[in-house]
């Protein structure tokens, strides 16, 4: 299975949570673009299950191989000229995989290696999975979990899918979201753009938001640096408690995550369809368990009248035009104004839970009970953070690509 977004920088992500690998495949990337891996395995660690009460117990090391389309960088050669093979560091015997032929062997010195440079305009990346326990998930075939995709996968596939952990439909895909995510979050801090995010709300509980006016970047750099990103430690612990209570009693929450850009520039998107929102929804949406997008004041602008939601412009000590308020979020007419950019996501609570559940036997044709067994976050938010400030900067690189092209 695979599925694939993007215009300007094309994202395919494919495999399965218990398959025995999932990847991703990014077109578009300028050649000669250097990755700090380091930096891009940090990240993909604060997305990583098993690491905190909060989350799942499969652990799961999740180390990006890159497969192709990708050489060791030595630090020698500028990244700029770097897309030249003949000019990477050939210290590792390990040169640009420069095909798209996968390597599905020893992933080798690559694996490691602390930066690499793009060699050509696909490049490959996969990650293991290595704590597979399909066992729990027998009998789900037959007598599907509620609010999970087992049933719908069911409709439209068929029976012979590989479901086992949520098949493709799991969360697990975010994973290699987060490696094109983490790539593009690195290209854009190179432009002054930073992305960050805070859990807004868990089970009810609301955190301080985001100022939308002068959010800073130092604040999102500080968000991205916690575990449990809240911006009040009161409202932090309450949210903690809430969910060690859920899962304390057989259940979950949901939460809603805020996520924030600045340092964009105004004139970023165009009409319609070609709008910066455009091309962030459909990425949001993937993410499994989004019920709830909204940009700016959102659901909220509805109640308000014009004079409240419209944001006055003024001209700055710079002489840059600013908006004293920031109801829209950074966007007017799909554009960017250069305010910083605000969007929310709704994330409902883990379908999977260990109460005693209604369902139906699909193959006895009748009515079932069902306990789910396995090891599942008890709320899906904490974890979406990082995964929501990856698609933020896959949709923004997207978007600026296709301004400056
Ligand atoms: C970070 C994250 C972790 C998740 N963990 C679980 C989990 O452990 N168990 C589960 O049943 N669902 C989990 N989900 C949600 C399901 O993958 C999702 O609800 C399911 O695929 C159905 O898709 P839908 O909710 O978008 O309709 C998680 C979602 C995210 C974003
Ligand atoms: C493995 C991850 O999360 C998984 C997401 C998930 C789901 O249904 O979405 C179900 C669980 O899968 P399993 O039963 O195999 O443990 C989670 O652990 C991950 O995010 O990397």
């Amino acid at each position: 299975m695979q599925s694939t977004f993007g215009k300007n920088i094309r994202v395919s992500i494919w495999g399965g949570s218990h398959e025995p690998a999932i990847g991703v495949d990014i077109e578009g990337i300028p050649v000669g673009t250097r990755i700090d891996m380091n930096q891009l395995r940090a990240f993909l660690q604060r997305r990583a299950p098993g690491n905190s009460p909060f989350a799942t117990k499969r652990k799961e090391p999740d180390l990006p191989i890159p497969v192709a389309g990708i050489a060791a960088w030595g630090g020698g050669t500028p990244p700029e000229q770097a897309g030249d093979p003949e000019q990477a560091d050939s210290g590792t015997g390990n040169l640009a995989s420069s095909n798209s032929t996968r390597v599905a062997g020893n992933p080798g010195a690559l694996a490691e290696a602390p930066v690499i440079i793009t060699t050509a305009p696909l490049i490959s990346f996969e990650i293991r999975n290595t704590d597979t326990r399909s066992g729990d998930y027998k009998g789900l075939r037959a007598v599907p979990r509620p609010g999970h995709a087992d049933y719908t996968a069911r409709l439209r596939y068929g029976d012979t899918l590989n479901m086992a952990g949520g098949g493709p439909f799991s969360a697990r895909m975010t994973a290699p979201l987060c490696i094109a995510g983490g790539i593009a979050l690195q290209m854009l801090k190179e432009k002054n753009i930073e992305i960050g995010a805070h859990l807004y709300a868990i089970a009810g509980i609301e955190d301080t938001p985001l100022d939308p006016v002068s959010v800073s970047a130092e604040t999102l750099v500080k968000l991205q640096k916690m575990e449990f990103p809240v911006l009040s430690e009161t409202a932090g612990e309450k949210m903690a408690q809430a969910i060690l209570q859920a899962k304390n009693d057989l259940d979950s929450v949901g939460g809603i995550v805020e996520v924030c850009a600045t340092g964009l520039p105004g004139g970023i998107g165009g009409a319609m369809y070609d709008g910066l929102e455009s091309y962030l929804a459909p990425i949001f949406f993937g993410i499994p368990a989004v019920k709830g997008v909204e940009f700016g004041a959102g659901f909220h602008a509805a109640e308000l009248r014009g004079s409240e939601n419209n944001d006055p412009f003024y001209y700055d000590y710079h002489g840059q035009v600013k908006t004293r308020t920031n109801y829209h979020g950074g966007i007017l007419g799909g554009i960017t104004t250069g305010m910083p950019l605000l969007a929310r996501l709704a994330f409902k609570p883990t379908p999977s839970i260990s109460r005693k559940q209604d369902s139906v036997d699909l193959e006895a044709h009748k009515n079932e009970t069902l306990v789910v067994k396995g090891r599942h976050d008890p709320c899906v938010a904490v974890r979406a953070v990082p995964i929501t400030e990856a698609a933020l900067a896959l949709g923004i690189l997207d978007c600026i690509m296709e301004v400056t092209k």
